[in-house]
């Protein structure tokens, strides 16, 4: 009997990544849409509360164990920036081009070496609304922001992160590829070292 897991998310591009990442496992993982869970406020100061808001939320909306994913770039030359606000970061959640543009215009001129960037990937399992006990991993993934877009694959700020272990911008990798450099790839690999530990795989 498989275990099924909802994952907090409405974000179709992370949607897709964790259906490619879990499918090695023994969960039937379900997008909350399925549930018509709609999107929890993202009221937390960093990527840890509110993956556990988001986790939380989709608990209590459907009485199954859940897993949230709060993700985001930080720019070195923008003091951190977006951070945590990278879905709002043009003001319109989920605008990814308006945030791309942003995020260009705002290093317009800016040398490449001071173009470093990182993105973080927070994920919290909780196996109920109360549970007191979330399980937490973080992974991050090293580049810098490019001059231009490029590439057509991933979502989000992909076309403009360059991945210097590649040569190219992440939205030009294979999405296998990306499956096992990113953010979310190492966060969900130390998500599933806590798992054994606890022996829930
Ligand atoms: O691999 C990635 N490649 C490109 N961009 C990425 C990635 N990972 C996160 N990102 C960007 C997208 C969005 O601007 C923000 C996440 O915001 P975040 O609030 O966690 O997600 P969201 O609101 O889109 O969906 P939801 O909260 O329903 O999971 O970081
Ligand atoms: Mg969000």
């Amino acid at each position: 009997m498989s275990q099924t897991i909802v994952l907090a998310s409405n974000n179709a591009g992370k949607i897709k990544e964790f259906n490619a990442l879990l499918s090695q496992f023994n969960f039937e993982v379900k997008p909350q849409g399925d549930f018509r869970v709609e999107d929890a406020e993202e009221t937390g100061l960093t990527f840890v509360e509110n993956a556990i808001l988001k986790a939380r939320h989709a608990c209590e909306k459907t009485g199954l164990p859940s897993l949230a994913d709060d993700s985001g770039i930080e720019v070195d030359y923008l003091n951190g920036a977006p951070g945590i606000y990278s879905a709002r970061f043009a003001g319109e959640h989920g605008n990814n081009e308006a945030n791309n543009a942003l995020l260009l215009e705002k290093l317009a001129g800016v040398p490449e070496a001071e173009r470093t960037a990182r993105f973080h990937c927070v994920l919290a399992f909780m196996r109920h609304k109360d549970d007191p006990t979330p399980i937490i991993a973080h992974g991050t993934w090293e580049g810098r922001i490019l001059e231009s877009a490029e590439g057509v694959e991933g979502f989000g700020y992909d076309p403009i992160f360059y991945v210097p272990e590649k040569g190219c911008s992440s939205a030009s990798l294979p999405k296998e590829i990306k499956n096992q450099l990113s953010h979310r790839a190492k966060a969900l690999a130390q998500l599933v070292e806590a798992f054994q530990a606890r022996q829930m795989l």
